[in-house]
């Protein structure tokens, strides 16, 4: 059974939503959230961590509505990890990581740290005098103390430079715990997600195997995602940024070149005929993309 799943997911601040009726489910090997800044990539990691109560539809746990789980084992399954400059200051390394594990296995810090690949003696040191990539490492240690079915990473390695990031996707990429990640570029969910969700506009727009999306998009906004980052380390792609979002119809529409009268209408979700693999997409034009069209 899947772990984590959104059903018709309304979500928002005040009464605005922000995130229109999302459905998916996480899958094993990896499941990749990408879309370009402002796109809801972390407010659904926020419902999905039960930290933003949805407006409509809801967040399933194991197969029941996350509001009636059980805490305490949603938090020992389920685990964020954010940026390393998350860490308190003031604690040293090991105190720190010994405050994430439960009690009676304090003794493990020196282990966790190991298996992060750091050297226990900078358990002495306070976050300041670590790099950066050594902060995100300890991060995720932290997130691994209790054993977690699954992470939920929310630009896990943003911040760092394009080796220290590479290093750490490869200790993402190691772990037993299964993956949930948020970003922008699409070279890290390649690595770490068999599975991606494609959002704009608090909408998804494309579902599918990551390799897949990326060798033959369907929506044209995948397209110009992978268009735009070709590489690790690269700048948050934000194609076409000029035009808004639409109000109705489909909101990719204005900074479509495939757009058409039809797309005034907004296209619902729909599982693409003849593919190998599963396929969902939100387009009018998805068959026209994939069999090459340009402009109208
Ligand atoms: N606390 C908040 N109060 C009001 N609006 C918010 C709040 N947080 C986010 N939003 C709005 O919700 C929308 C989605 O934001 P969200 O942070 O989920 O996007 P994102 O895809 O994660 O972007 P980024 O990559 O920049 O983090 C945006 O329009 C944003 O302005």
């Amino acid at each position: 059974m899947t772990i984590l799943a959104a059903r018709d997911l309304v979500l928002g601040y005040g009464r605005r939503p922000v995130v229109h009726g999302v459905t998916l489910e996480l899958t094993e090997g990896g499941t990749g959230l990408i879309g370009e800044s402002g796109s809801g990539k972390t407010t659904l990691a926020r419902a999905f961590l039960g930290l933003l109560k949805p407006l409509g539809g809801q967040v399933v746990y194991a197969g029941r509505d996350l509001r009636q789980a059980d805490r305490r084992a949603f938090r020992r399954d389920v685990q964020p990890v954010f940026q390393g400059e998350s860490l308190d200051p003031r604690m040293r390394i090991g105190a720190s990581v010994a405050e994430a594990l439960p009690r009676g296995a304090r003794d493990r810090v020196g282990a966790l740290l190991e298996q992060v690949g750091l050297d226990p003696e900078l358990a002495a040191r306070r976050p300041h005098e670590l790099s950066g990539g050594q902060r995100q490492r300890v991060v995720i240690a932290r997130a691994l103390a209790v054993e977690p079915r699954l992470l939920v990473l929310d630009e896990p390695t943003s911040a760092l430079d394009v080796t220290v990031q590479a290093r750490i996707l490869d200790l993402l990429a190691g772990l037993a715990a299964d993956r949930l990640l948020i970003t922008h570029n699409l070279a890290v969910v390649e690595r770490l997600c068999r599975t991606s969700h494609v959002l704009f506009a608090g909408r998804v727009v494309e579902s599918g195997e990551t390799a897949d999306l990326l060798r033959a998009p369907a929506h044209p906004y995948t397209k110009a995602l992978r268009d735009a980052v070709p590489t690790l380390g690269g700048p948050p792609p934000e194609p076409g940024r000029s035009a808004p979002a639409a109000e109705s119809g489909c909101p990719f529409r204005l900074r479509c070149p495939l757009a058409v009268p039809a797309c005034e209408e907004l296209p619902e979700p729909r599982v693409l005929a003849g593919r190998p693999r599963p396929r969902t997409v939100a387009c009018h034009r998805a068959e026209d993309l994939l069999g090459g069209a340009t402009a109208p």
